[in-house]
């Protein structure tokens, strides 16, 4: 399988600066924020199912104008996975008619645009042999990690995410991990705000990895922007084991 990074941000601000969406292959993509934005039009198109870590605004922006782009062009629905959570949130607060229209709904309710597909924690889906496996992680809302197996080798993806050791506990069982994204999305002066919004700062994510026995590359995603350089000293600071590097648009990870 292959990743591509098409947004790994945690703001806007400046060219490389997209919010978190993963193309993978050519027709899934993780989260949906602004830099799903990046794909051209026939890209789009090939996008069949998207997976959402949750519904905060920055993994989900592009997801209700992709919709509206593409849903004529296809013959199939967009799948949408999330948790009953995240799609209740979505349903109650995106596409409702008034922020924007419910494409699950339209063009009518039996060939609609877009579909949800309900995912419970600890769930696999195989498509085609790929299997995406939602994992637990901690957030101001419900909230998801994923794992992507290709067969010969595992991802996963952390999502936003405080301190997590039900998540640590999952990836340690991944046999074969190749690659672990993880966010930093603040720097250690910003401890408190990383505690009050569940996220890590360069403290708690090196706690973390003392933690992890497997040895992936690791791949730093979300970092806010203008704490970014620091974030990344403090981590190498840290001096980890994992040696992990900051995750970039554009890079392509394979597993
Ligand atoms: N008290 C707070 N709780 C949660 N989020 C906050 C708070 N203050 C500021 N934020 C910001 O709101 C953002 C919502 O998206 P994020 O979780 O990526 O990151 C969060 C923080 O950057």
């Amino acid at each position: 399988m292959k990743l591509k990074v098409l947004g790994c941000s945690g703001g806007i601000g400046g060219a490389q600066a997209r919010t978190t969406s993963f193309l993978v292959d050519e027709d899934i993509l993780i989260d949906c924020g602004t830099g799903a934005g990046e794909l051209s039009l026939d890209a789009m198109r090939r996008i069949d199912h998207v997976f959402l870590t949750h519904a905060h605004l920055d993994h989900i922006a592009c997801l209700p104008l992709l919709i509206d782009s593409v849903g004529d062009a296809r013959s199939l629905p967009v799948t949408v996975h999330a948790t009953p959570e995240t799609i209740r949130i979505l349903h109650s607060h995106v596409f409702n008619w008034l922020v924007w229209p419910d494409f699950s709904a339209i063009p009518d309710r039996h060939h609609p645009f877009m579909r949800f597909q309900p995912m419970k924690l600890g769930e696999s889906i195989s498509l085609s042999g790929r299997v995406i496996t939602a994992l637990p992680a901690q957030h101001t809302v419900p909230t998801v990690a994923y794992a992507l197996d290709s067969g010969e080798g595992q991802l996963v993806f952390s999502g936003d995410t405080a301190y997590c050791p039900e998540l640590i506990a999952a990836i340690n069982a991944q046999p074969a991990l190749r690659h672990l994204i993880v966010e930093t999305a603040f720097a250690d002066e910003q401890h408190g705000l990383a505690v009050a919004s569940r996220h890590l700062c360069p403290s708690m994510l090196l706690a973390m990895l003392e933690e992890v026995h497997v040895t992936p590359e690791v791949h730093i995603t979300h970092l806010k922007p203008g704490a970014d350089l620091r974030i990344i000293a403090q981590i190498e600071a840290g001096a980890s084991r994992l040696k992990p590097r900051r995750l970039q648009m554009g890079q392509e990870l394979h597993f």
